[in-house]
């Protein structure tokens, strides 16, 4: 066995664009991706003052007056794109104490009458009145085309680090116009007494997240193999970047996807903010049918030494093995946006809440 994680390795960027340290750079993710499941990305290509741009947009974008949020409500998109109302979300049944917004990259919904639900879950976002908040679309747009660049960027390596062909994990993805990937921005109030779930122990879904902290707040916690939460704190000028339970299921467990919650700042705190970016794979791909299976014997080594975790609180994207990969993004996000789903997709609505809609904020 390995010794088990306590903290979260830290990767320079730079290193792998240098012809002299690349192998080192490759030689850490691999740590990273079958030890760990996270890791911090600094010296990263996105540019600060875009980051600074940004960051300086959320407080303003939460203080919009109501009105002009519920304006755009994700329960108005059947892509689950929009504004969710503190208290609303659920994860693993119990409500999350968080506010958001979730923006995507452009893309036209491919789903026409009698095509499968799934393609109907990737469509355009809904914006802010832009007079309310003039530069923050442009802004957020810009952030999405570039999270996502570096993203595409980072795929290879991935592949490398698991000592397969750097196109190896090319397949996975549709040409730009058929993919779609999505951010959002969430604020995390101080801790309101009856509840610290920020957001509750899950996986998340595809193969890579870039989650930029916003705020120096602690709150995020990732579980290490023998169950116990580990911290991962805002470190200035990084993304914290996780693999995702598709690359996990697709790897047969040799990249591993780390179960992480949020726990809400202290009472009488400021809010925390963070900007996830979920990198997706295409909405038609059957994992089942893909498993990667001929990795080298020192990379499986390396996973026979860690051993699978002894303990997990998430229990979500559970349905790779027979569902497209859309189909099991959709399910994720039936389950955690009850409303939504009654309003856009009644029939796996009632499967999923054969009791109706549960009862969620009722402590607020
Ligand atoms: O806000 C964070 O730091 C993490 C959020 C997260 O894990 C998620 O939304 O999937
Ligand atoms: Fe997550």
């Amino acid at each position: 066995m390995v010794a088990d994680f306590s903290s979260i390795p830290i990767l320079d960027f730079g290193l792998a664009s240098d012809d002299t340290r690349r192998l080192e750079f490759i030689a850490q993710l691999r740590h990273a991706l079958i030890n760990v499941g996270f890791l911090y990305l600094k010296n990263h290509t996105i540019p600060q003052p875009l980051v600074d741009r940004l960051i300086d947009f959320i407080p303003r974008l939460f203080e919009l007056p109501q009105d002009a949020k519920d304006d755009i409500l994700m329960i108005n998109s059947p892509h689950f794109l929009g504004y969710t109302r503190l208290g609303t979300e659920l994860t693993k049944g119990e409500t999350d104490y968080r506010e958001q917004f979730d923006f995507a990259t452009p893309h036209e919904t491919q789903w026409r009458p009698g095509a499968p639900d799934y393609l109907r879950f990737w469509g355009p976002s809904q914006w802010p009145n832009q007079e309310l908040i003039p530069g923050f679309r442009e802004t957020m747009e810009n952030y999405l085309m570039q999270v996502q660049a570096l993203c595409y960027n980072f795929i290879p390596l991935l592949a490398e680090a698991l000592g397969l062909p750097s196109d190896a994990l090319a397949k996975f993805y549709d040409s730009d116009d058929l993919m779609q990937h999505r951010g959002k921005v969430v604020k995390y109030p101080a801790n309101n007494g009856l509840t610290d779930q920020g957001v509750g122990p899950h996986y998340d879904n595809g193969f890579l997240t870039f989650l930029l902290q916003a705020s120096p707040h602690p709150g995020l916690q990732v579980q290490n193999l023998s169950g116990r939460w580990i911290d991962v704190l805002p470190i200035p000028g990084t993304f914290v970047v996780n693999i995702g339970k598709a690359l996990e299921f697709v790897t047969r467990g040799l990249a591993r996807a780390t179960s992480h919650r949020v726990l809400s700042p202290s009472a009488g705190s400021t809010p925390r903010y963070s900007v996830p970016f979920f990198h997706n794979i295409g909405l038609n791909v059957h994992l089942a049918d893909e498993i990667l299976d001929d990795f080298p014997p020192e990379v499986l080594k390396l996973k026979n030494e860690r051993g699978d975790p002894a303990q997990t609180d998430s229990v979500n994207f559970t349905e790779f093995d027979r569902e497209p990969c859309g189909q099991v993004g959709l399910i994720g996000r039936i389950k955690s946006h009850p409303d939504v789903a009654r309003r856009h997709y009644p029939d796996l609505f009632k499967k999923y809440f054969p009791n109706g809609l549960p009862e969620y904020g009722r402590a607020y």
